[in-house]
């Protein structure tokens, strides 16, 4: 099912079950029925003006045999060519701007999805697929759910009032035809789903080559560093190969559809001819009905190849829908939820530092994952310093995860304020913390983009304040445009630390009453190492600060360390009790597990 957007190939625990592609379709373009209808509605209306040309041409080839004035039926033919020809631009653009509501639709549902995502799905995906299926598959969607649809079905009208016309003027030649529309019928309801399937695998692998690229551009450097671009190319050309195989694939498809319906008429058309022409001759028939017929037959052909193009275009949208459909049962967060709590029980609106509690807290990432926290039990509260440290691996930054609620603890809590994370409004939970990750990503954009992200409301003052806090301001008067200046593709621009003090500065742009710092394992420079070190205990004067400390200057000044090991804390004290008292941490505090600065 949503295999197809896995990192691994293990099945997604999404939150649903996509919908059938038809019923998703009509749910999609439901929400601008009125201007399909229109639009439909003068199609349609074109269509039957174009109905009409035969009948007047059979009125002119009469009027022309009695020798009666042309002038009538001339200027009816005229008025029906304009008419038409104005109702069938105007219909199909229309349903145009209707496809491209409903894209748009599709759009912002996916987006406001994807973002809103849950952590631990995005573990398991492949974004460069996403941005493929945002991009490249809502476009498939444009013409199916404008066009397509009504164009279809206003076809389907013409060819049943086209058809029903046949059977009034000659019932002989009607069955000849109607063997031949039986044959086109049949023979499209083996091909449509086989152009189905091959576009959904073309689309596939256009997002298999999204992910390749993306995977690339992750790790740009390392690629090279690794000599592995012709490895890389060799991998991204298969993706691109196997996309155009495909993509051939649904096209003979499509392209037999073509020939299905385009051979059968013309075979009526000679069968009608020829039975017709017989009819004629033995006076069994007028001279006008069979030319009446002939051009009803030769019009029908607009329709039926018309029908038969939306119904392999149809094939196309499904299999973009089932794709869109893949994403839309991701689990996704709910920021605006209320929390959990009833109504009667308010969160203390708290503005000092937060209070974090762990009480007995087991965790894996997965069901088939084994267990990262095996009972983790601390407290950390008021201003100061806690310090988080253990071997690499024993669940200290998983804690930050958990406060953070990107996951939910298998059992035991997590309490902030006193109150379970699962209870908290997520935006609020989320609002009073400053989080700064070990890599300290920054994103593409400006300096002051990067910083007033996660406070829009920021004054001017606010941001001098950070920047001075955070020791920015050397990089801000350095850089051409101040805060203004791009700082690259995930900040390339930066150094190490300054990208660490650029995401510490949007931590405390919040204010936050809890900053979660996860120190680099690189190492730094003296300068930069004495500088975030600082920040960090600047803040703790102001708030409660919980750090994941890799370095001995870090711990030595924490107001309560929490010794980490395979899941478990197996120590809480100060660096001079730990070091007097526990063997991991005294091994720690001497190894190169706590770097000496
Ligand atoms: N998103 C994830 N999905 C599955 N497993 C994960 C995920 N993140 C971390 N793990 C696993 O959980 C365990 C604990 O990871 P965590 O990052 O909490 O360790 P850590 O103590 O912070 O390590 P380090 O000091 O090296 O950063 C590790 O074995 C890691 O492989």
């Amino acid at each position: 099912m949503t295999d197809d957007l896995n990192a691994e190939d293990t099945p997604a625990t999404a939150a649903g079950t996509p919908r059938a592609p038809i019923t998703r379709l009509w749910a999609y373009a439901r929400q601008h029925l009125r201007l399909l209808l229109i639009g439909g509605v003068l199609s349609f209306a074109g269509g039957l003006v174009g109905l009409v040309q035969p009948l007047i041409a059979m009125d002119v080839i009469d009027t022309l045999s009695s020798n009666e004035s042309l002038t009538r039926p001339l200027l009816y033919l005229g008025a029906v060519v304009i008419v038409g020809g104005a109702l069938g631009a105007l219909g199909p653009y229309l349903m145009q701007i209707a496809g491209q509501d409903v894209v748009l639709t599709v759009r912002k549902q996916l987006i406001d999805r994807l973002v809103r995502l849950e952590v631990a799905e995005v573990d398991r995906i492949k974004p460069g697929d996403l941005v493929s299926r945002l991009s490249s598959d809502t476009n498939l969607l444009r013409t199916v759910a404008s066009t397509t649809v009504i164009g279809g079905v206003t076809d389907g009208f013409m060819i049943l009032g086209g058809i029903a016309l046949m059977a009034w003027l000659d019932l002989a030649l009607f069955g000849t035809t109607m063997a031949m529309v039986a044959f086109v019928t049949v023979t499209m309801l083996f091909i449509m789903p086989r152009i189905q399937n091959a576009t959904i695998a073309s689309q596939k692998a256009l997002g298999d080559m999204g992910s390749l690229l993306e995977r690339i551009f992750s790790a740009f450097r390392t690629v090279k560093a690794s000599s592995a671009e012709d490895h890389e190319i060799g991998r991204l050309n298969t993706a691109a190969t196997a996309a155009r195989d495909t993509g051939v694939k649904a096209s003979f498809w499509e392209a037999l559809a073509g020939v299905v319906a385009f051979l059968p008429v013309n075979i009526a058309f000679l069968l009608v001819l020829g039975v017709g022409g017989a009819r004629v001759a033995s006076g069994a028939m007028e001279v006008g009905t069979l030319i009446g017929f002939l051009l009803l037959l030769f019009y029908l052909m607009g329709p039926i190849n018309g029908l038969v193009a939306s119904l392999s275009q149809l094939q196309t949208g499904l299999a973009a829908i089932h794709r869109i459909e893949e994403v839309e049962v991701l689990a996704a967060e709910d920021s605006a939820s209320e929390g959990n709590l009833p109504e009667a029980v308010r969160i203390p609106v708290g503005t000092g530092p937060a209070q974090v509690v762990f009480e007995d807290v087991t965790f894996r990432y997965a069901e088939d994952l084994p267990y990262v926290h095996h009972g983790v039990s601390f407290e950390s509260s008021g201003r100061g310093l806690t310090a988080l440290v253990g071997p690499s691996g024993a669940g200290k930054t998983t804690v930050f995860s958990l406060i953070e609620r990107f996951y939910p603890a298998t059992t035991g809590s997590v309490k902030v304020d006193g109150v379970d994370v699962a209870d908290w409004p997520l935006g609020e939970l989320r609002g009073l913390i400053g989080y700064v990750e070990q890599d300290a990503p920054v994103l593409d954009g400006t300096l002051r983009e990067n910083l007033v992200m996660a406070s829009p409301n920021a004054t001017e003052a606010d941001l001098d304040e950070v920047v001075r806090v955070a020791r920015l301001t050397e990089l801000v008067g350095k850089l051409p445009e101040g805060l203004d200046s791009r700082i690259g593709y995930r900040g390339t621009t930066l150094s190490g630390g300054e990208r660490q003090r650029v995401a510490i500065a949007r931590a405390l742009l919040r204010k936050p009453r809890l900053l979660l710092l996860d120190e680099a394992t690189s190492q730094l420079d003296a300068a930069n190492e004495a500088a975030l070190k600082q920040v960090m205990l600047d803040a703790a004067e102001r708030t409660n600060v919980l750090v994941v400390a890799h370095r001995l200057s870090t711990v030595t000044r924490a107001d309560q360390i929490v010794v980490f090991d395979a899941g478990l804390v197996r120590a809480v004290g100060t660096h001079a009790e730990l070091v007097e008292h526990d063997d991991l941490y005294r091994d720690l505090a001497a190894s190169q597990l706590l770097t000496a600065a």
